[in-house]
């Protein structure tokens, strides 16, 4: 559905990340992780058509994403921002219906129809009861549902969520996480294909997912979250020593030592470089 092949990303003409390859799937879950400032929203903004990329290409749908219109590829991707608030008051179901307006161009009006698709978008996430409420005063975590449904009722198979669990409390990150993985899981013309970003590697392994796993400029590992996060690879990435260790119900986590002396702590290139 999306294939990268050998991309460069960057602004100008300096690279920030080369050599990247990845493919996402319908029913299929792509987590990106890699230190602060390796290159994951520059990453998302090339996939998504809205940066050039510096080499290689973006094939959406087995096109390249450069040959394709706004209105083209709105249909095939959607695109959930972190949740902030926004400074004018919308209806939690205005915000939603946005995602039509993605979908049927600038200047055309929603409809009947796209209001019965956005409510139902609601409605699958659970947060109908939402749909009159000022989204500016909803909690971060509804805002993220929120934002989720306005995906949903775009229509797309493809949903590229930017950190979507960032600055949500810990019922709300697994209340959020939970609704994408039942994205992917559902079966039929539903089943969607997600690539997220996170800073969280126990969400890869929750949402058993694929893991692009980012550092210094290019892909450490790429595949099954199992197979990719491993002690070394992150240890290597976050420039500490971290553990992976499975919990009694089998599901894997990772444990970063929490050193005491700072002394000994190396730290991940990004945060040191100038
Ligand atoms: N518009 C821009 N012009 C030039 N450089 C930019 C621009 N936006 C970001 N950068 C640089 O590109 C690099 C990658 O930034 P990016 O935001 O893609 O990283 P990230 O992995 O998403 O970071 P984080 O995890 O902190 O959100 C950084 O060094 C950043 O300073």
């Amino acid at each position: 559905m999306l294939e990268a092949q050998d991309l460069s990303i960057g602004y100008g003409k300096s690279p920030i990340g080369t050599g990247l390859n990845l493919q996402v799937r319908e029913g299929e879950i792509l987590c990106l992780l890699g230190p602060n400032g390796c290159g994951k929203t520059t990453l998302f903004r090339t996939l998504l058509g809205l940066l050039p990329a510096l080499s290689g290409s973006v094939l959406l749908g087995g096109r390249p994403i450069t040959a394709q219109t706004r209105a083209e590829i709105a249909r095939a991707i959607a695109y959930v921002p972190q949740a902030h608030a926004p400074p004018f008051p919308f209806e939690a179901l205005e915000v939603v219906l946005m995602g039509r307006t993605a979908r049927l161009g600038a200047f055309a009006q929603p409809g009947k129809t796209d209001r019965a698709v956005a409510e139902d978008a609601m409605r699958h996430l659970g947060i109908h009861d939402l749909a009159h409420r000022d989204y500016s005063q909803l909690s971060g975590g509804q805002r993220q549902l929120v934002l989720i449904a306005r995906a949903l009722a775009q229509e797309a198979t493809l949903i590229v969520m930017d950190e979507p669990t960032a600055s949500l409390d810990f019922g709300n990150q697994a209340q959020v996480l939970a609704r994408i993985g039942a994205l992917a899981q559902i079966k039929g013309t539903a089943s969607h294909g997600v690539i997220l970003s996170t800073h969280d590697p126990d969400q890869a392994f929750a949402l058993n997912a694929r893991v692009l796993l980012m550092h210094r400029g290019g892909v450490l590992a790429e595949g099954p979250a199992t197979e990719v996060l491993t002690e070394a690879n992150l240890t290597t990435v976050y420039g500490l020593p971290i553990t992976v260790e499975s919990t009694l119900s089998g599901r894997k986590v990772c444990l970063p030592r929490l050193a005491t002396d700072t002394s000994a702590t190396m730290m991940p290139d990004a945060m040191t470089s100038p």
